[in-house]
């Protein structure tokens, strides 16, 4: 595990750095989570490298996705669930009392593992989440962020001349990146993706993947995968959970070429998932 050596103070922004210098976006530091009676999550310290694409690998149930909703706080909405530990955003607690979980949810936004546009145009899709946050002062300024965000997602030359029509008549690969463009859209620091790609075929997801290595000189992101092929091509950096625990997190190559965990290699050898 990578411990924090050193926070610099940039502006308002504490930023801690890894021992090699790579800035901090998020920390988990003794994250655990409880359903309830039975625990999900033990001890994880997670480092997440700004501007780095980092995927979660390990089998069905190691808690990939428990602590993915750990870091903007979608846990808050299943009653039964318990988080203890600590997650920062550029070094801030975000489970402290005074952070308005709205706000923290457009910094750090989410995409699902079946898109799920809302019931609305194209072009409405886009643009309720910075109409509610504000971030437009008129039309002409709604209208250039959903162009952009679309632009960004690389929708765009597909829907301009359909922006009126509804964001479920897209295919399952645009819809997708409809989402992405969605979560864009309100200018997030972070970017978490839940298998994005687990409801799409090999084109979709092969243009999902471009996007987010292209995502990544803007965005930080956080992807799920099952599968260990997207994680070798879209990520930077790994982290193999294994039965609650995370075993090793290390830099993409190291972790699928020279595991130092015998969990970590029966995994990707495929002896057990
Ligand atoms: N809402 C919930 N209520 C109770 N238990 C839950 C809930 N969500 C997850 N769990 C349990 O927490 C553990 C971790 O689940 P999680 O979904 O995080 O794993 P995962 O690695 O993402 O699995 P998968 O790859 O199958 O999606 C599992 O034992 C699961 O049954």
């Amino acid at each position: 595990m990578i411990a924090t050596v050193a926070s610099t103070q940039l502006g308002n922004v504490a930023r801690s750095v890894t021992p090699d210098g790579a800035p901090i976006k998020m920390k988990g530091d003794k994250v655990c989570v409880f359903y309830g009676q039975k625990q999900a999550l033990f001890d994880v310290d997670l480092d997440i490298r700004e501007r780095n694409v980092t995927a979660l690998i390990g089998p069905s149930g190691c808690g990939k996705s428990t602590f993915l909703r750990c870091l903007n706080r979608m846990n808050d909405t299943i009653d039964i669930c318990r988080v203890t530990g600590e997650i920062t955003l550029d070094a801030k607690d975000i489970y402290d009392p005074s952070i308005d979980v709205v706000e923290l949810r457009a910094r750090v936004g989410m995409v699902f593992q079946k898109p799920n546009p809302f019931p609305k145009s194209i072009y409405e899709n886009i643009a309720y989440g910075p109409r509610i946050h504000g971030l437009a002062r008129n039309k002409a300024e709604l209208d250039e962020i959903v162009a952009s965000s679309l632009q960004k997602a690389g929708l765009w030359n597909e829907v301009k001349d359909r922006l009126a029509e509804p964001g479920t008549g897209l295919s399952g690969g645009q819809q997708q990146r409809l989402c992405i463009a969605r979560a864009i859209a309100v200018s997030p620091e972070v970017i978490l993706m839940d298998e994005p790609c687990s409801a799409l075929d090999p084109i979709a997801t092969a243009k999902v993947e471009e996007l987010i290595d292209e995502l990544r000189e803007n965005f930080t992101i956080v992807i799920v995968t099952h599968s260990m092929q997207q994680a070798a091509r879209v990520s930077q950096r790994t982290a193999f959970f294994h039965l609650g625990y995370l075993v090793e997190e290390g830099a993409t190559t190291d972790i699928f070429t020279n595991p130092q965990d015998k969990r970590t290699q029966d995994y990707i050898t495929g002896r057990f998932g």
